[in-house]
């Protein structure tokens, strides 16, 4: 059964509709309608294609600094470390959004400038991959407007949480190695999102899989034109579990290499986090400590990523 489809082209309330069932069952749906132009897309993956394909030492110069802004390679990631023999087969790269390093906000974890690769090794790379980064986050903004119709909050319930927001774009790369499910090898291994949404777009390669039954995986197979969006764990947070933050892996069946771009849309470092009373019923404790976004993301990434920083430290 494939997951629902949300049109930015369907009248408000109706779109409100079909992502409110989404969020709650699926916690994956389709974007469609979204006004950014494929050709923009198909240049991005042909940006990250680029630079993935530099040599290592290349993609080294930019190699994650403690602001996670920058490369990491391969098997640097373990999603699922209880069931993965080793690291997870894809490289990839982080931008966030540019904070300058002696800014009172660049003292915040997560916060600081990007590191770009070489303009004379690959023309056009920056700007590209900025105009990406710009559109999705103006999507992420409309996207906003719609979740908060769909809890039946005003449309701008969540904007002042997102005025400085943390934004986080990840090209990804897979190799072309086979997963093997039941030896603890993965594209990605199972995990759910740390934050708040995710925009994902692919290359078309499947390998993408959701679990939401607790037992069994169901492909999510690229739609041509359409980003797949998932809720994350902050969002699972804030509605007091009333949308999901469903688990979801990556898995090479085709021998194939696979390209994605994921986009962490994620609110203001010290928004802070808890149950929303619309999803409380009336005498309902809430299910989970108020936090903030910042400790709650930060609690995650620490998991997830060994040794990422201290050896590349800037
Ligand atoms: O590459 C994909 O299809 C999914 C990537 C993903 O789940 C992630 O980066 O969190
Ligand atoms: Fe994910």
């Amino acid at each position: 059964m494939q997951v629902p489809v949300v049109s930015l082209a369907a009248p408000e309330a109706e779109a409100a509709a079909v992502l409110r069932r989404a969020c709650i069952e699926d916690g994956f749906f389709y974007l469609t309608d979204h006004g950014i132009p494929e050709e923009l897309v198909a240049q991005t993956f042909e940006q990250q294609r680029a630079f993935f394909s530099l040599p290592l030492q290349d993609k080294m110069r930019i190699a994650a600094n403690k602001a996670y802004r920058g490369y990491t390679p391969f098997a640097d990631e373990t999603l699922d470390p209880q069931h993965s023999k080793r690291g997870d087969t894809h490289e990839g790269l982080y931008y966030g959004r540019h904070v300058d390093e002696d800014s009172e906000e660049g003292k915040l974890p997560l916060h600081g400038p990007n590191q770009w690769p070489d303009e004379a090794l690959l023309p056009g790379y920056r700007r590209v991959t900025e105009a990406y980064w710009q559109a999705v986050r103006q999507l992420g903004g409309r996207l906003l407007r719609l979740l908060a119709l769909s809890l039946g909050l005003p449309a701008d319930y969540f904007a002042p949480y997102f005025t400085q927001p943390m934004l986080f774009l990840r090209p990804l790369h897979y190799s072309a190695e086979k997963s093997d499910v039941s030896d603890g090898l993965f594209g990605a291994g199972a995990h759910t999102d740390y934050g708040m949404l995710t925009f994902l777009r692919t290359d078309g390669e499947p390998g993408l899989q959701i679990c939401t039954d607790g037992a069994t995986w169901r492909d999510v197979l690229p739609i041509p034109g359409a980003f797949i969006v998932n809720l994350g764990d902050m969002l699972c947070r804030w509605t007091n579990g009333l949308y999901r933050s469903t688990l979801h892996r990556v898995v090479n069946t085709t021998g194939r290499e696979r390209y994605s771009c994921a986009y962490f849309f994620e609110p203001n470092f010290d928004a802070r986090v808890e149950a929303l009373p619309q999803c409380l019923e009336p005498g309902e404790e809430p299910k989970f400590l108020p936090t903030t976004a910042g400790a709650h993301i930060l609690e995650r990434y620490n998991a997830t990523h060994a040794g990422y920083g201290a050896a590349t430290a800037s």
